[in-house]
C-alpha cells in the first residue's frame, strides 16, 4: 500500500489525530493492539479504526479477516448479489470512464479544472480514459461527477470500486466509503438524522462501527480540511432524487446533528458539511445540472461496452461456446442491434431475449430498435411464466406494475411503498406466489431506522425496465381502451377543442413530448423512446399478441413526427435535442440524419459546444438509425478538428467517410485506431486535401497494416506525401495486401522511387491493388493548405478588350482610355473590357491576383460569347461563367452566375488596403466546386465557395465594365501574383 505523501504539518496533524484516536480506542478496546508504524500510519489505521471497533473481544488478526469479510459482503449485496449470481459474476466486463473535457455535461459551461491541471502540471486532458480507483488519486479533487446514459454501467463502476477497495485491490487509500443509492435513501426523504445514523440506517453492515465512533471520525473530518481521515461519499443515480437539493441554504454545520436528508446530502455536496470528504456522485446526463458547476472539480463519462468489450460480455454471459458465437454473429448482422449493445444494459436484456428468441424460433427479423427489444424481453417473462402459473393472473398482474409504473415515474418516483402497489391492484402476499415472474421484473429493498418499524421499499429490477412498462400502460390505455392517461395541462378556453380530440394518438404523444421536454431532470426521456416506440404497427401487434389484447387502432404517425421536429427547432438544450433525435429514430422516421445536420449546421446544435457525451449520442443516433448512409461526410456535421475527432473516434460504418480539410496528427492517430479497430467496417476512406505529411501517413499506415483492416479505398489527393510516405504506404501493403484496391495518390510528390515501389504493387498477385493514381504529382505539390495547386496564369493577348493595357511582362491588365493596337482577332472581346486567360483549367488549381477599382475576376467556359453587348459576353452574367465582382469604392465583394448575385461579402481587408487588394481562387474541376478568399497578411479569409458541374473546360478570365453600361472605372487593374 502506498505511503501517502503529505506535507511535515500535515503529517504531524495526522500523527496527533491518531494519537487522539488510539486513545479513544484504546479507551473501549483496552486489549487490543493498536501500535503501528508512522511510515504506514494512513493505511493501517484506517484497518486499525474497523478491525479495533469491530471487534472487542477477539484476536487481532482474526478480526482483521472477519471485518474485512463483512465489507466484502456490504459491497457485494450492494448491487444485489442475486442478481449477480444470476447473470453470472463471470460476464463482468471492465468498464471504464472518461475524463470529459471540463464541460458541463448539461449546459456546456465550462468546469473547474484548475486543482486538475496545476495539480499534475499539465492541462487536463479530454477524453482520457481513467480507471474508477484513479479518480480520486488527485488530493484536489473533492467533487466527481460521473454522467452516462440510462444503462450504461455507472452504478457498475460504482459497485466494482467498492467491491474493489473491500477485497482489498484498489484505492486502500481511502479509509471509508459509505456508497448511498439516492433511489433507496427515498425511503427517508421526509426524515431528519443524524449523518453518522443515516449511514448506519441505509449501509447497516456500518454498524460494526459504534455510532459514537462515526461521530467522532465525521466530526474529526469536519474540523480538519487537511482530509486526515480520506472517506468517500457516494450518491449513485442522482437523476432519480426527490429532493430538493436547494443549494443555495446555509444550515448549521454541526456533523452530528439531526437534518432533513436532503439538507445533509444539499451540505455535503456543497462542501459545508465534511469538506475534506471526497464525492462521487453519477447521474444520467439530463439531471447532472442539478449541481452547479463550481461544486464539481471532475467530470467523467461512462461510454460503455467497446466493440471487443461487448462480444467478451456474450463469450462469458453463455458459457457454452457454441451459443455464445451464435449470438454474437446474430447480433453482428444487424448494424444497429451491434451498435446498440454498446450500453451494457442491452447487452443483458438482448442476451435474455437471444438465448430464448433463438432456441424457439427459425429465421425471422430480429429486435432491432431499444423498443422491440423491450418488448421481447416482457414476452420471453410472460412465456416463462405462463408455463408455470394462470396465463390471464400473469397478464393481469403485468398490467397492474405497468400502470404502478407510469403512476410513479410521473411523480419522479422510481421506488415505492407497499401502499403504492394495493393502489395499482397488487397484493404483495399473493403476487408472492408469482415471484418467478416478478425476480426479472421486479425488486425490494428493506430499510430499518434504529428502533423503528422495517420498511419495505419496491423497484424495477432496473429503471429502463421502470420506463418501458410505464409506456406500455399509456398505449395499452390508449389503443385498447381508448383513455388518455397523460395529465394535460389545465384546459384553457382555447383548449377545448383539443379535449374533444383528447385520446387522438398525436394528442397523447404531444402531450407526453411537452411533458418531457419540460422536465428539468429528463426523468420522461427514456419513457417516452418507449411510448413512441410502441405506437408503430409492428410493436403493437407484438405487444397485444404477448398481453393477448384485442387490437387496437393503427395510427399514422406523421403529425407526431412533425411536432417533434418542431421542438427540435425550439429546443432550448442539447439534451433534449438528443432525446427528441432518438424518438424519431424510434419512429422510424427517415429525415432523421437531415434533421441533426440541419441542428448542427444552423447552430442550433453548435459543433464547438458539444460535449463529447453529445458526439456520442449523435453518432449512436445516426449510425443505429436504419437510414443508410453511404456517404458519412463529416464535414456535413462538423466544422472544428476537435468536432471531427470526437467522430472520428465514434465512425463506425461502412459507408465511405470523408474527411475535408481538417486532419491533424492528432486525427490521424485516432483514425489510425478506428482502422485496426477489430469491428471496423470503413471501406472508403477520402483524406484528399488534408495536410497529413510523411508523418500523418505514418500514423495512418499503422493502422492500414493491422489485420483487422478491411479499407478498400484510401484517397490521399493532396496530402503532402513524398518518396517516405509511399514507403510507408508500400510496407503497410505489405503486411496487409489483400483489401485495399485503389489508392489516390494523385497531386503529391511521390518522386520516381515512390511511384516505382507503389507501381510494383499493381504488378504484385498478392496485393488486391487494381488502380492506383499518381498524377498531377511534383515538387511543387508540397506547399500546404491549396498553394500546391498554383498555376501560372497566362493572358490571352488576342482575348483582351482594347481598352485593356497589358503591361509588366503581360503580368498585369489596366482599364484605360486609349484603344490599344491589338490585331482583329475572333476572340477578342469587342464590346465588354474583358479578357481570358490561356490556361484551360484541369484537376485542381489556384491562383492569386492583386486588383484595385472595380473588377471581375471570374472563370467561365471558353465558348463565352465575345461579341455585342449582351449579358452573354459579361463574366457572371450567363450560365457559363462565375464571377467575383470586387469594387474598393464600397468594400465589398460579390458573387455572380447567371446574372444573380449569389453573395456578398463585405470585406476589412478591402477596406484597409486599397491601393493593393488580393484575391485568391481555387477551382476543383472534377469536384465541381469553386472557392473565392481574399488574402491578407498570407492568410485566407474564405469569401464564397460555389459547388456545381462543370460541364466544360474553364478558363480564368478578368473584366473591368460591370454593371452599369456606361460607367468604367479607368485605372482598375488586376496583376497576377507570383506564388
Ligand atoms: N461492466 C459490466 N459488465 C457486465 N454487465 C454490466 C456492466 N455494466 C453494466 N452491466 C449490466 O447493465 C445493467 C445496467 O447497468 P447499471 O445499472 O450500472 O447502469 P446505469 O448507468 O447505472 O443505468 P441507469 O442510469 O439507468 O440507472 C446492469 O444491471 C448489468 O446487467
Amino acid at each position: 500500500m502506498a505511503e501517502q505523501q503529505t506535507s511535515p504539518p500535515a503529517q504531524t496533524l495526522r500523527l496527533s489525530l491518531l494519537q487522539r484516536l488510539k486513545c479513544f480506542l484504546s479507551s473501549i478496546f483496552p486489549q487490543a493492539d493498536i501500535s503501528h508504524g508512522a511510515g504506514h500510519c494512513v493505511t493501517l489505521f484506517s484497518t486499525d479504526v474497523m478491525v479495533q471497533v469491530a471487534q472487542r473481544p477477539q484476536s487481532s488478526p482474526t478480526l482483521q479477516l472477519s471485518v474485512q469479510s463483512r465489507l466484502q459482503d456490504v459491497f457485494r449485496s450492494a448491487r444485489g448479489e442475486a442478481e449477480r449470481q444470476r447473470e453470472g459474476r463471470l460476464c463482468d466486463v471492465n468498464p471504464e470512464q472518461f475524463v470529459i473535457d471540463g464541460r458541463d455535461a448539461q449546459n456546456n459551461t465550462l468546469r473547474p479544472f484548475r486543482k486538475l491541471e496545476t495539480e499534475t502540471g499539465q492541462s487536463a486532458e479530454s477524453q482520457r480514459p481513467i480507471q474508477p480507483c484513479d479518480v480520486f488519486q488527485q488530493l484536489s479533487i473533492r467533487t466527481v461527477l460521473t454522467t452516462g446514459v440510462a444503462g450504461i454501467g455507472k452504478t457498475f463502476l460504482v459497485q466494482k470500486l467498492l467491491l474493489d477497495w473491500a477485497e482489498q485491490r484498489a484505492s486502500q487509500d481511502l479509509h471509508l466509503i459509505f456508497a448511498f443509492t439516492v433511489r433507496e435513501l427515498g425511503l427517508w426523504r421526509e426524515e431528519s438524522f443524524r449523518l453518522a445514523e443515516l449511514i448506519h440506517t441505509c449501509i447497516p453492515e456500518t454498524k460494526c462501527i459504534k455510532e459514537e465512533t462515526l461521530n467522532d471520525i465525521l466530526t474529526t473530518s469536519q474540523n480538519s480540511n487537511r482530509g486526515d481521515f480520506r472517506l468517500l461519499f457516494v450518491f449513485d443515480g442522482l437523476d432519480q432524487s426527490h429532493f430538493q437539493l436547494d443549494l443555495k441554504t446555509n444550515t448549521s454545520l454541526d456533523v452530528t446533528k439531526s437534518m432533513r436528508v436532503d439538507v445533509l446530502l444539499t451540505n455535503l455536496i456543497r462542501g459545508k458539511l465534511l469538506p475534506s470528504a471526497r464525492l462521487w456522485i453519477t447521474t444520467r446526463p439530463a439531471a447532472a445540472n442539478q449541481i452547479p458547476p463550481e461544486c464539481i472539480d471532475l467530470v467523467t463519462e461512462v461510454r460503455g461496452f467497446t466493440d471487443p468489450q461487448k462480444e467478451e460480455y456474450f463469450r462469458k454471459r453463455f458459457r457454452d461456446e457454441e451459443q455464445a458465437s451464435r449470438i454474437i454473429s446474430h447480433i453482428k448482422i444487424s448494424r444497429s442491434l451491434h451498435i446498440m449493445c454498446h450500453i451494457p444494459v442491452f447487452c443483458w436484456i438482448t442476451a435474455t431475449v437471444l438465448e430464448e428468441v433463438l432456441e424457439t424460433r427459425e429465421g425471422g427479423e430480429l429486435p432491432k430498435t431499444l423498443t422491440e427489444m423491450y418488448i421481447h424481453f416482457l414476452v420471453v417473462q410472460l412465456n416463462k411464466a405462463k408455463e408455470k402459473y394462470v396465463p390471464e393472473k400473469c397478464i393481469q398482474y403485468i398490467q397492474s406494475l405497468a400502470k404502478l409504473a407510469f403512476h410513479e415515474l410521473l411523480k419522479s418516483s422510481t421506488s415505492f411503498m407497499e401502499e403504492d402497489l394495493r393502489l395499482s391492484g397488487i397484493n404483495t402476499r399473493a403476487a408472492s406466489k408469482y415471484s418467478g415472474l416478478f425476480r426479472e421484473i421486479f425488486t425490494q429493498v428493506c430499510g430499518q431506522r434504529e428502533g423503528g418499524d422495517q420498511r419495505n421499499m419496491f423497484c424495477f429490477a432496473h429503471l429502463s425496465l421502470h420506463e418501458f412498462l410505464a409506456a406500455v400502460h399509456v398505449n395499452i390505455s390508449l389503443f385498447i381502451y381508448n383513455r388518455n392517461v397523460m395529465p394535460g395541462p389545465r384546459l384553457k378556453v382555447h383548449s377545448l377543442l383539443t379535449c374533444f380530440n383528447k385520446t387522438s394518438a398525436t394528442n397523447v404523444h404531444k402531450m407526453a413530448v411537452n411533458k418531457a421536454v419540460q422536465s428539468p431532470t429528463g426523468h420522461l426521456d427514456v419513457f417516452l423512446r418507449f411510448l413512441l416506440g410502441l405506437s408503430l404497427p409492428t410493436n403493437q401487434n407484438h405487444l397485444q399478441g404477448a398481453l393477448t389484447l384485442t387490437a387496437g387502432r393503427s395510427q399514422n404517425n406523421q403529425k407526431t413526427i412533425k411536432y417533434i421536429k418542431k421542438k427540435i427547432r425550439k429546443s432550448p438544450s442539447p439534451e433534449k435535442s438528443i432525446n427528441l433525435f432518438h424518438c424519431l429514430n424510434e419512429l422510424n422516421d427517415r429525415s432523421l440524419v437531415e434533421q441533426i445536420q440541419q441542428s448542427l449546421r444552423s447552430g442550433r446544435l453548435s459543433t464547438d459546444k458539444l460535449s463529447p457525451a453529445q458526439w456520442s449520442a449523435l453518432v449512436f443516433i445516426l449510425l443505429s438509425s436504419e437510414e443508410d448512409l453511404d456517404v458519412f461526410d463529416l464535414k456535413k456535421y462538423s466544422a472544428s478538428e476537435e468536432a471531427l475527432l470526437k467522430l472520428l473516434t465514434s465512425a463506425r460504418t461502412q459507408a465511405e467517410t470523408k474527411v475535408y480539410n481538417y486532419l491533424t496528427l492528432k486525427s490521424c492517430e485516432a483514425l489510425s485506431s478506428v482502422l485496426s479497430s477489430q469491428s471496423s467496417s470503413l471501406r472508403h476512406l477520402d483524406l484528399s486535401n488534408n495536410d497529413l505529411q510523411d508523418s500523418g501517413v505514418k500514423l495512418l499506415t499503422a493502422g492500414l497494416k493491422s489485420p483487422l483492416c478491411t479499407l478498400e479505398t484510401l484517397r490521399l489527393s493532396g496530402c503532402l506525401v513524398t518518396e517516405e510516405g509511399c514507403a510507408s504506404l508500400a510496407s503497410a501493403l505489405r503486411s496487409n495486401p489483400s483489401h485495399l484496391r485503389e489508392l489516390d495518390l494523385s497531386f503529391n510528390h511521390p518522386g520516381d522511387a515512390g511511384a516505382k515501389l507503389l507501381s510494383a504493387g499493381l504488378e504484385n498477385p498478392f496485393w488486391s491493388l487494381d488502380t492506383l493514381r499518381l498524377d498531377f504529382g511534383g515538387e511543387q505539390r508540397l506547399k500546404p493548405g491549396v498553394k500546391k495547386y498554383t498555376c501560372e496564369l497566362e493572358l490571352d493577348t488576342n482575348s483582351a478588350h482594347r481598352n485593356l493595357e497589358l503591361s509588366h511582362n503581360n503580368r498585369k491588365v489596366t482599364l484605360v482610355t486609349e484603344d490599344q493596337s491589338y490585331p482583329d482577332h475572333p476572340d477578342r472581346f469587342d464590346h465588354w473590357p474583358q479578357l481570358l486567360c490561356r490556361n484551360q483549367l484541369t484537376g485542381r488549381c489556384y491562383w492569386e491576383v492583386k486588383w484595385r477599382g472595380r473588377v471581375d475576376i471570374a472563370v467561365t467556359y471558353g465558348d463565352i460569347r465575345r461579341t455585342g453587348n449582351s449579358l452573354d459576353c459579361v463574366f457572371g452574367g450567363n450560365d457559363h461563367s462565375w464571377s467575383l465582382r470586387c469594387y474598393d469604392f464600397d468594400l465589398t465583394y460579390s458573387v455572380w452566375h447567371n446574372n444573380r448575385k449569389i453573395s456578398t461579402v463585405y470585406s476589412a481587408a478591402a477596406a484597409s488596403s486599397s491601393s493593393s487588394n488580393r484575391v485568391a481562387v481555387y477551382v476543383d474541376c472534377p469536384a465541381g466546386s469553386l472557392s473565392f478568399y481574399s488574402v491578407s497578411s498570407n492568410k485566407l479569409i474564405h469569401l464564397h465557395t460555389v459547388n456545381t458541374t462543370f460541364t466544360d473546360p474553364l478558363y480564368p478570365g478578368f473584366g473591368f465594365g460591370l454593371e452599369t453600361l456606361y460607367f468604367f472605372e479607368y485605372e482598375s487593374s488586376v496583376s497576377l501574383c507570383r506564388l
